[in-house]
């Protein structure tokens, strides 16, 4: 699909983090793409992503303007939302660390960082299962957080030694690893024509 050929738009939360790249990723599957910095931003935005960064700096940038969490939680009830890494720590219930404002969107439990330190990044290739289609995925994986609990409602589309990395609850997707620094188009085609529904 050419660029812009969609009139699917999808936000990027732009408050800190990777969020350019996944600008990128989007724009090369031909949606428009736009940084979300206000509340008023996802008023055009079909689907949100919520990129890897640093949880702790998201959550007072998110307290800084009184609704944005509020604002995101309602636009998550219609619409998917995606996210990875500090993005999946942001969608789950439950954080281990009580600074992190959770969004609630997943039924999961994590632990930041328990994949380790910058030190401890690595990457690897995981079997993978998008809607019908079973792959592999290059995972690439920094200062990522353990999924330590799972709900019923949630499907794990890919694990790491037995952990849950790669997650769908409804219409939201939630990565522990990077897709948009390892060029995987096939987690945005799942999310942008599976999840969004956005005709192929
Ligand atoms: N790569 C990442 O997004 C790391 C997330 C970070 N460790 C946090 O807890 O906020």
């Amino acid at each position: 699909m050419a660029e812009g050929r969609s009139s699917t738009c999808i936000g990027v939360l732009s408050l800190q983090g990777a969020y350019q790249k996944h600008i990128e990723m989007l724009k090369k599957l031909g949606v428009r793409a736009i940084n979300v910095l206000y509340p008023d931003d996802l008023d055009c935005c079909d689907g949100l992503v919520i990129p890897g960064g640093e949880t702790t700096t998201m959550t007072k940038f998110l307290k800084t303007d009184g609704n944005f969490i509020s604002r995101i939680k309602q636009f998550a009830k219609e619409k998917p939302l995606f996210g990875t890494c500090a993005g999946l720590i942001l969608m789950a219930r439950r954080c281990n660390d009580p600074a992190i404002a959770t969004l609630d969107l997943v039924d999961i439990e994590v632990q930041r960082n328990g994949y380790g330190t910058q030190a401890n990044s690595f990457s690897t290739t995981l079997p993978c299962q998008l809607g019908e289609e079973k792959t592999t995925t290059p995972a690439l994986f920094i200062r990522a957080p353990i999924i330590t609990q799972c709900g019923p409602a949630v499907s794990v589309l890919a694990k790491h030694n037995g952990n849950p990395v790669l997650v769908q609850q409804g219409h939201h997707l939630a990565a522990s690893f990077h897709p948009e620094l390892t060029n995987n188009l096939a987690i945005y085609n799942h999310f942008l024509h599976t999840i969004v529904t956005i005709p192929v």
